[in-house]
């Protein structure tokens, strides 16, 4: 194995490490508490772990945090009923709504009734066009995650091909603006784009964000190039036996094959303890930027884009 490995976990430590600094800071000096409201409707067990998650470490960064489930049969009106009490609560700094919701939410509507400067996820669409056009936005939090840690191991990403595999509106399109952003040569691949080996094995930054099982291998890796692998994937591991209740156990994997990549790539990042656990400090930070920019305080540096 060649490659460096990037070591999301403890990146995301020392993130956390400097949001609870300022946080400490605004308690302080301002007497604010950044707060950050989580919406969560249904019971889907993957998301129910990284709400808890996001809760706990929430309170650990000394924020305030505002739970909310819902069941899964709840209706469009009750829910923008509780997104507008947030809007107007003084206390929330930051509002998220868990993706995916279920089928009969329409989920453009319900996050583009989040109140813009709380929407830290950076989905609503004037953040998107924020973003789009250089004016201070929100930014999401995974793609903002992966060019932390772009930026910490290249500094200067300014002229690089970059090749994002995935065009979701929640990692991909996000990714590939920030990467324009500071000047990297962006192309952007998909379900449709032809020979895509061949266009990975092009780039010095493949980001993979297509949610399928270790999807990219090492040939498609140029030697030397960094990969971040954005994928979270629950797969079988017969290897490892059997739970209590007879079912196979499952591992993690990433939407890149890390073996065969880290063969071949100057630099990658591992799953789990990659782009993960930046995801959740990076939610982290946007709440205690949206907390800043709310009273007009000076925002934290390093932790926004
Ligand atoms: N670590 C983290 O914090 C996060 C991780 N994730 C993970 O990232 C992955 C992607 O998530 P998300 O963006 O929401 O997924 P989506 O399913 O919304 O998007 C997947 C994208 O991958 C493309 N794609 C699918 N199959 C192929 C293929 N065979 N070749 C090339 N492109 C393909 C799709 O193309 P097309 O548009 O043409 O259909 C689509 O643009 C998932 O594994 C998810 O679990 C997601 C969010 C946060
Ligand atoms: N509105 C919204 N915003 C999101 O940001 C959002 C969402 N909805 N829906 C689901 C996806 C997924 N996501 C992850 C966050 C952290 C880990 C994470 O910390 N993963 C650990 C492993 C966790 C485990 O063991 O299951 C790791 O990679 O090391 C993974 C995935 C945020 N998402």
């Amino acid at each position: 194995m060649g490659a460096q490995i990037i070591d999301g976990k403890a990146f995301a430590a020392q993130v956390r490490e400097k949001v609870a600094g300022h946080v400490a800071h605004l308690r302080q000096a301002h007497g604010v508490t950044p707060g950050l409201a989580v919406v969560l409707v249904g019971e889907d067990p993957a998301s129910q772990v990284y709400v808890r998650s996001k809760g706990k470490q929430t309170v650990e960064t000394g924020m305030n945090s505002y739970e909310h489930r819902l069941d899964a049969s709840t209706g469009e009106a009750e829910l923008l009923a509780l997104i507008e009490q947030l809007n107007s609560d003084r206390d929330v700094h930051g509002i998220l709504v868990q993706l995916p919701l279920p089928a009969h939410l329409n989920e453009d509507l319900v996050i583009n009734a989040i109140a813009p400067e709380k929407d830290v996820d950076g989905f609503h669409i004037s953040n998107v066009g924020r973003l789009a056009t250089g004016q201070k936005a929100m930014v999401p939090c995974t793609p903002l995650g992966c060019l932390m840690m772009l930026r910490e191991h290249h500094g200067s990403l300014s002229g690089m091909n970059a090749v994002v595999v995935g065009r979701s509106n929640i990692v991909g399109k996000p990714m590939a603006q920030l990467l324009l952003r500071d000047s990297c040569t962006v192309t952007i691949a998909h379900s449709r784009t032809k020979e895509i080996e061949e266009v990975t094995r092009r780039a010095d930054i493949v980001v993979a964000a297509v949610g399928r099982p270790e999807m990219v291998t090492g040939d498609w890796i140029r030697p030397g190039a960094t990969v971040i692998d954005v994928g979270i994937n629950r797969v079988d591991a017969p290897e490892k036996g059997t739970n209590e209740d007879g079912s196979v156990k499952t591992r993690l994997v990433g939407d890149c094959h890390f073996e065969s990549c880290a063969e071949v790539a100057g630099a990658i990042t591992p799953v789990p303890g990659g782009v993960g656990p930046m995801t959740i400090a990076c939610l982290l930070a946007n709440t205690v930027t949206a907390c800043c920019r709310m009273h007009g305080l000076a925002e934290p540096e390093g932790l926004t884009a």
